[in-house]
């Protein structure tokens, strides 16, 4: 398998725990409308996992808008949308089930998130529950260097706290649906389990150490962690 038994997961959330990524597409289209600009998944693969000002920047240099919207102001109409739509946010399939099952069993687990910690409190209003069986949150404002820089999985590794840290990077397996935040995840010599949404161009993603239709089809069994009870898991592609 090429990695060593894994004692400890990250989480990416947009995507990956939460069903926000279409909030950020409804929004990101409505804007990119009003400058008769079309909002293209490819450009989208390029954008999402980023902080918000560097995806942004993204959006407003793959769309020839710039000197026309600035990447700030951008952000300012996209947070009206944005915070009108979050707080109805439903958790991805699977990803409950997996939480409380590892939380039940021991396993350190944190979330590594792009967004900042205003963001996360809406996002996470009615999921508090499931939210507060983690270790720790790191949310973006947190690192300087964004996805696909490896720091906030490095952050997130290191907060375990004395003693229930990971004996390496390599023992941290990430969960990510985004292109760069499994270039994040290799950066930090962590394995990466990538879980695409269908319509994203998946080819040129290069290092997960699995790709998933979704965190449903996970058997912890696998990877060395705790078996789901009574389930003999789903089969996982490992690359
Ligand atoms: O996928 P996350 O959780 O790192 O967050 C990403 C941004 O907020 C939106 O793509
Ligand atoms: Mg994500």
């Amino acid at each position: 398998m090429g990695y060593p038994k894994v004692t400890h997961c990250i989480f990416d959330m947009d995507g990956l725990l939460l069903d926000t990524e279409a909030i950020y597409t409804v929004a990101q289209k409505e804007i990119l409308a009003k400058f008769g600009k079309e909002f293209t998944w490819a450009l989208k693969a390029k954008m999402m996992g980023k902080k918000a000002l560097d995806a942004a920047r993204v959006l407003v240099a793959e769309t020839g808008l710039e000197g026309v919207l600035d990447p700030e102001d951008f952000i300012r109409q996209r947070e009206e949308i944005l915070d009108r739509l979050f707080p109805d946010a439903p958790m991805m399939p699977g990803a409950e089930r997996l939480i409380r099952h590892l939380h039940a069993s021991g396993v350190p687990i944190a979330v590594a998130t792009s967004s900042h910690a205003r963001h996360f409190d809406i996002k996470t209003r009615k999921h508090r529950d499931v939210f507060g069986l983690f270790d720790h949150i790191v949310t973006g404002d947190q690192v300087t260097h964004g996805k696909p820089a490896p720091d906030i999985f490095l952050v997130a590794a290191g907060g375990f706290g004395p003693g229930r840290g990971p004996a390496s990077a390599a023992h941290c397996l990430v969960f990510e649906d985004a292109p760069v935040g499994v270039e994040a995840a290799v950066a930090a010599g962590m394995p990466a389990v990538f879980v695409p949404d269908p319509n994203l161009d998946a080819d040129g993603v290069a290092g997960a150490a699995a790709v998933l239709p979704s965190l449903e089809a996970f058997d912890p069994a696998e990877w060395g962690l705790p078996p789901y009870p009574g389930s003999a898991g789903a089969g996982a592609v490992r690359n």
